[in-house]
């Protein structure tokens, strides 16, 4: 699989008086993971809504290869998972897994490992209604990666997941999308989720979002919570602390 990488150019998006996002200029590397942290309503979910071709634009351009985002979404190429899982309610856990890959024409050939991963075995029949928020969001973190995409979104994806469980998932999930070279943008409020998950961390200002700090996370190697402790990635949390809080 060829990942694109994401380009925003100079990305403005305003909803009536309210300027969501200004400038916000960044390219994001193929294959890599950037997190998106900062401020509750500073533009965030914009941002990756214009990633996902959702939303438009005012001025400025997001380009996902040399392709507009809608047209990565509509050959498959692109998935989201949002805080809000929204799973069709008559179906059963792994038909909305299934969904995910039947929406972008892909062979649904891995669902049970998914709900594996995820922690949901034993679930695989039941409905939407008869899990936790967490257990959802969890379904919905499996739909958006049965399609193998090249780029994949996520916005608070573990939001409503407890606490252990998290943890785990920040350990178990990267290694799949980094092993298919997945381009993948996070929308997260943890500093640490940043560190655990990301390549590289962009800090937003408060509304309107524009790039506050910019910085790298390099790590070779599994990351688990001891990768937390070390002192390179203590000078980043600390780096990351004093660029939300403005200092
Ligand atoms: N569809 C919309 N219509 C009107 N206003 C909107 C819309 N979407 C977002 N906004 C406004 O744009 C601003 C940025 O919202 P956004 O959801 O991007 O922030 P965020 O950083 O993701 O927030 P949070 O971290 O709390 O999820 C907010 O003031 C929000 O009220």
């Amino acid at each position: 699989m060829i990942s694109p990488d994401i380009i925003c150019d100079a990305v403005t998006k305003s909803f009536g008086a309210t300027q969501a996002v200004s400038e916000f200029s960044a390219t994001l590397k193929a294959g890599h993971t950037t997190a998106l942290v900062g401020p509750s309503g500073c533009g965030k979910s914009t941002i990756l809504r214009m990633i996902a071709g959702l939303e438009t634009p005012e001025r400025g351009e997001v380009l996902v290869g040399d392709e507009a985002p809608d047209a990565v979404a509509r050959r498959g190429a692109l998935a989201m998972s949002f805080q809000d899982p929204s799973l069709l309610p008559w179906r059963s856990v792994s038909a909305n897994i299934a969904l995910g890959a039947e929406l972008a024409r892909k062979p649904a050939d891995q669902v049970d490992h998914l709900i594996d991963l995820v922690g949901l075995s034993g679930f695989a029949d039941h409905r939407p209604a008869a899990l936790s928020g967490g257990m959802r969001q969890r379904a919905a973190i499996a739909r958006s990666l049965i399609s193998k995409p090249e780029v994949l979104l996520l916005d608070e994806p573990f939001g409503a997941v407890d606490a252990i469980t998290r943890r785990r998932l920040n350990v178990d999930l990267p290694p799949l999308w980094r092993a298919r070279g997945t381009t993948v943008v996070l929308v997260t409020h943890s500093v640490e989720e940043a560190l655990l998950l990301s390549d590289r961390v962009i800090v937003l200002s408060s509304r309107p979002a524009s790039v506050v700090a910019d910085i790298a996370v390099d790590a070779p190697g599994p990351r688990d919570s001891a990768f937390l402790d070390t002192p390179a990635v203590q000078d980043h949390a600390r780096a990351l602390y004093s660029a939300l809080e403005g200092r």
